[in-house]
């Protein structure tokens, strides 16, 4: 630990890639920082690998969110609105309300299912590669493929009906802006709301081969809380896979000799998709605990209401646990890296993610094997202010 207060959470980057050059040496200096938080409270900073997958672990730090989203708002990160009236997302909950809503999704994510979303996925991954070329070179990865692939996966997984989805796309897309003022931003989320809503009274009515249906059918949820899980999956697994898809290939074309490895070898994918996640980790503000009692670890005392904020990037280029690691290496064993998190909140969406990103990758070098920037590295606009890490757009030129 440094005995300095560290001030804010560093966020500058120097290069696109990899994460604020601070962090690196405040890990070199310890596992754990005193940091200040946005509202002035004094909290911690975790940039230790193994440090930060203790506190994923340990039940004494909460995910409430009730407890820490001042600080996420302040940090940039989008925060749905909460009414005390509605149960809230499990993503921010603690034993034993979470165990029990992860629990009955979970039980959603079934092999049966996620084996009938492969050939979808592979469908929706090709549909919009035909759209790329349609749309001609130059032309924009994020909005022709990027972002509007994991959409569709997620109206598919819900049973979004298909002359539906444009408006439920268009809402999606612009409640997960985190580049509109916050008013707009809720409007499409409020919208976005009343939609699931809805369509959960109608799969009660009607029901469908889809997820929604089948927690409505578990008979253990009341319509709100179905809502609200169908929500958190749109939220947590739309932006997330969409900058991966977007940033991932923009470091794959700034590394060619490691694209052309993936090209040589199409089996590197699953490696290169870990590598990608670890080398990446784009919850670049990382993940926030409260601790609920006076917790002792890594050789600090961690006083009960302090937030600690574990940067994820930091942890996922800690040189005690992954040689050379601000090298880019699509094979290397990337995995135990903890871009999906660590613990009982681990990525529920992690498979699917993965799915996504193998067929999106292969599919994308295999279609079109000159895929190449249209503009100047240097003119990608990059998310960095946003709580998401990856590019707002990736203008590509293919023949
Ligand atoms: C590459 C894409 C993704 C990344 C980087 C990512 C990252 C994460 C991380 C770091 C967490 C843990 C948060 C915490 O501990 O506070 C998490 C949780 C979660 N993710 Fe993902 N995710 C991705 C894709 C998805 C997808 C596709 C889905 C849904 C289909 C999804 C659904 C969820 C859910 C429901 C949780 C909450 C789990 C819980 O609280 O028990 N994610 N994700």
């Amino acid at each position: 630990m440094t005995e300095m207060l560290i001030p804010e959470l560093p966020t500058t980057r120097s290069t696109a890639f990899d994460p604020p050059a601070e962090l690196g040496s405040l890990r070199a200096a310890g596992p754990i920082h005193r940091m200040r938080f946005p509202d002035g409270h004094e909290g911690w900073l975790v940039t230790g690998y193994e440090l930060a997958r203790e506190v994923h672990a340990d039940r004494r730090f909460s995910s409430r969110s009730e407890l820490h989203h001042p600080l996420r708002r302040l940090a940039g990160q989008a925060v749905p609105r909460q009414d005390p009236a509605k149960p809230g997302m499990f993503i921010g909950m603690d034993a034993p309300d979470h165990t029990r809503y992860r629990r009955l999704l979970t039980g959603q994510f079934t092999v049966r299912r996620m084996n009938a979303l492969m050939p979808r996925i592979e469908q929706i991954v090709a549909e919009h590669l035909a759209g790329l070329r349609a749309a001609g070179s130059p032309a924009d990865l994020v909005a022709n493929f990027a972002l509007p692939v994991p959409s569709m996966v997620i109206c598919e997984l819900l049973g979004v009906p298909w002359d539906e989805r444009e408006a439920f796309q268009r809402d999606t897309a612009e409640a997960l802006r985190l580049d509109r003022p916050f008013e707009e931003v809720m409007a499409a989320f409020g919208r976005l709301e009343e939609f699931v809503a809805d369509l959960v009274r109608r799969k009660r009515a009607e029901p469908g081969d889809d997820m929604l249906t089948g927690l409505v059918e578990t008979g253990e949820l009341t319509d709100g809380e179905v809502a609200n899980m169908g929500l958190l999956l749109l939220v947590a697994g739309h932006e997330t896979t969409a900058n991966m898809l977007g940033l991932g290939t923009l470091a794959l074309l700034r590394h060619p000799e490691q694209l052309a490895a993936l090209k040589a070898d199409p089996s590197l994918v699953d490696n290169t998709v870990e590598e990608l996640m670890r080398y990446l980790s784009i919850i670049q503000f990382g993940t926030i605990r409260t601790a609920l009692e006076d917790v002792g670890i890594g050789g600090v005392v961690i006083r009960a209401g302090d937030t600690v904020s574990i940067s994820v990037p930091a942890a996922n280029r800690d040189p005690e646990r992954f040689e050379r690691p601000d090298e880019f290496d699509v094979r290397r064993s990337a995995t135990g890296h903890i871009a999906f998190g660590h613990g009982v909140h681990q990525c529920l969406g992690q498979q699917l993610a993965r799915i996504e990103m193998r067929v999106g990758y292969s599919a994308l070098f295999r279609e079109f094997p000159d895929l190449r920037l249209a503009v100047p590295a240097s003119e990608v606009r990059l998310r960095t202010d946003m709580a998401i890490y990856g590019v707002h757009e990736l203008p590509v030129a293919f023949s």
